[in-house]
């Protein structure tokens, strides 16, 4: 049985967790989730390495809302140093799924990015886990996670 981790924050405007427990168990089984609520995405790394250390999971997504603010992008570029970190630190894939308030033009659209974003997320935690060789399929095809895929290009 796996573990999977799911960190996640109270200052988020829209509960990104519940969505990714949500797609987890529609798309597979196999595994058990750990959840772990901290207020923001500073707290994440420690609340990852924690989730991996401490309750034994073999993944993690990590999950926050940067405000719009040049004070909250530094906060998110400092919370992302610290999830690689902890990666490199415990060995293990932390998925982080920030979405950033200002990429929304209004509430409805930053709650379908927080939604689709996240669930893409844990799909690709799942796969990482149970089907890499579906990411083995899809490299370079310019995937992306919340809007529109990218797509592939050619050289001729
Ligand atoms: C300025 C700031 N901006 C954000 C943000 O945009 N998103 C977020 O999740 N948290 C922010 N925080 C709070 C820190 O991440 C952290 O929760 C506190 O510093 C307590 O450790 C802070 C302090």
């Amino acid at each position: 049985m796996k573990i999977i981790g799911i960190a996640d924050t109270t200052f988020a405007r829209f509960d990104m967790a519940s969505a990714a427990i949500n797609e987890l168990e529609r798309t597979g089984t196999g595994f058990r989730i750990e959840r772990y609520t901290v207020p923001g995405v500073k707290d994440l790394p420690v609340a990852c390495k924690i989730l991996i250390e401490e309750r034994k999971c073999d993944i993690v997504l990590a999950l926050g809302m940067p405000g719009p603010m040049e004070k909250d992008k530094m906060c998110a570029h400092e919370a992302s140093t610290g999830l690689i970190r902890a990666q490199l630190m415990t060995n293990k894939h932390i998925i982080e799924v920030f979405v950033h308030m200002d990429e929304a033009k209004d509430d409805k659209e930053l709650a379908f990015l927080s939604d689709s974003r996240t669930r893409e997320h844990a799909i690709n935690v799942y796969d990482l886990l149970f089907r890499p060789e579906k990411l083995r399929r899809n490299a370079g095809t310019g995937q992306r996670q919340g809007f529109a895929d990218a797509g592939p290009i050619r050289s001729r």
